[in-house]
């Protein structure tokens, strides 16, 4: 059975809310404040998250309506960027959540259609490889710049692969935190560490160069080994914020693990329900 447009996009729009509000992140506005953002505030981007509510329900029909194709993906463009204006209309121009609408919006998109949760992967996957008729990211954005400086995939690379930080990262050390009876927050908390010690994350490189993405891969580690999560944790977050980094692509698919646990759907579908959804 496959979840409706609406559930789809009030689950995404809740996946984006929980990781405004938890706290404390490196660098990212939470509940202690803007971090490494003075142009955004918390309230921005709760306003910002309930913005794509409609995009998200669209994408999600958009999904269930069309197969995996050029046809479907011009169409998850053109909404993704209504998607974008939107979100800048509600911000005052502050980009919010550009990364995490296309993490979400081709998740989104592949849940309309999705019956287990290694479809949501392969659909997105499948779908960002498909070059966008519109053109490629601008060669002047942030993400582009630090692709041909750093010759890393960015964020089009990670989707093309069908998210591996959310697959083998996020997912396994939200679920296995969450296992051990740890809170949500702590298990949250231990997700995006565990995205921020791996990613190649285009908005890091772009504030403070390889070295200053080596140093946050290798911060996050030391905290991931430290004894005493909470003094090691508030200890990164202040050495963060006084070099005005901040990984906005860990953020995003902190968000995108969010949502694909929310869905709370089956690892893989049964032969048997294959046979009857065939039928
Ligand atoms: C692909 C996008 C992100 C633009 O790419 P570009 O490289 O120019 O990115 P830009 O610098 O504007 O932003 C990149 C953002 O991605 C996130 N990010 C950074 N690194 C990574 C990474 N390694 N993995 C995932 N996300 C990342 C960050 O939030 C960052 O701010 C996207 O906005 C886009 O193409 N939109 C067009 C509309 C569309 O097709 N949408 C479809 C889905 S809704
Ligand atoms: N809680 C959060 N706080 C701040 N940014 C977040 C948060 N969650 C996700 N992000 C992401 O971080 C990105 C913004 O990062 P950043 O401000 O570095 O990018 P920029 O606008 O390209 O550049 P800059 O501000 O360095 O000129 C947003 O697009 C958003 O996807």
């Amino acid at each position: 059975m496959t979840l409706t447009p609406d559930t789809i996009a009030a689950l995404a729009v809740s996946a984006l809310r929980e990781e405004a509000l938890l706290t404390p992140k490196p660098g990212l506005v939470d509940r202690n404040g803007r971090g490494s953002h003075p142009d955004m505030t918390l309230a921005m981007l709760l306003d910002s998250a309930d913005s794509l509510f409609d995009t998200f329900a669209d994408l999600a029909r958009a999904g269930s309506e069309e197969p995996v194709g050029q046809s479907l993906r011009n169409r998850v463009g053109l909404l993704g960027r209504a998607g974008e204006t939107q979100m800048l209309q509600t911000t005052g121009g502050v980009n919010t959540h550009r990364g995490a609408l296309w993490t979400l919006g081709l998740l989104a998109t592949a849940a309309g259609a999705a019956r287990a949760e290694t479809d949501i992967f392969r659909i997105a996957g499948a779908l960002a490889a498909i070059p966008d008729s519109a053109g490629a990211p601008s060669s002047s954005s942030h993400g582009q710049l630090a692709i041909r400086t750093y010759g890393v995939s960015g964020a089009v690379g990670e989707a093309a692969a069908g998210f591996p930080h959310i697959r083998l990262n996020a997912l396994p050390t939200l679920r296995s935190s969450l296992a051990w009876g740890e809170t949500v927050e702590r298990a949250q908390l231990r997700a995006l560490l565990a995205l921020v010690a791996t990613l190649d994350d285009t908005c890091v490189l772009h504030r403070g160069g390889a070295a200053g993405l080596s140093w946050m891969q290798a911060s996050a580690r030391a905290v991931q080994r430290a004894g005493r999560f909470d003094s090691a944790l508030s200890r990164f977050v202040a050495r963060v914020q006084r070099r005005r980094l901040s990984p906005g692509g860990s953020a995003d698919l902190l968000s995108g693990a969010i949502f694909v646990d929310t869905l709370s759907l089956p690892t893989t579908v049964s032969a048997e329900e294959h046979a009857h959804a065939d039928a």
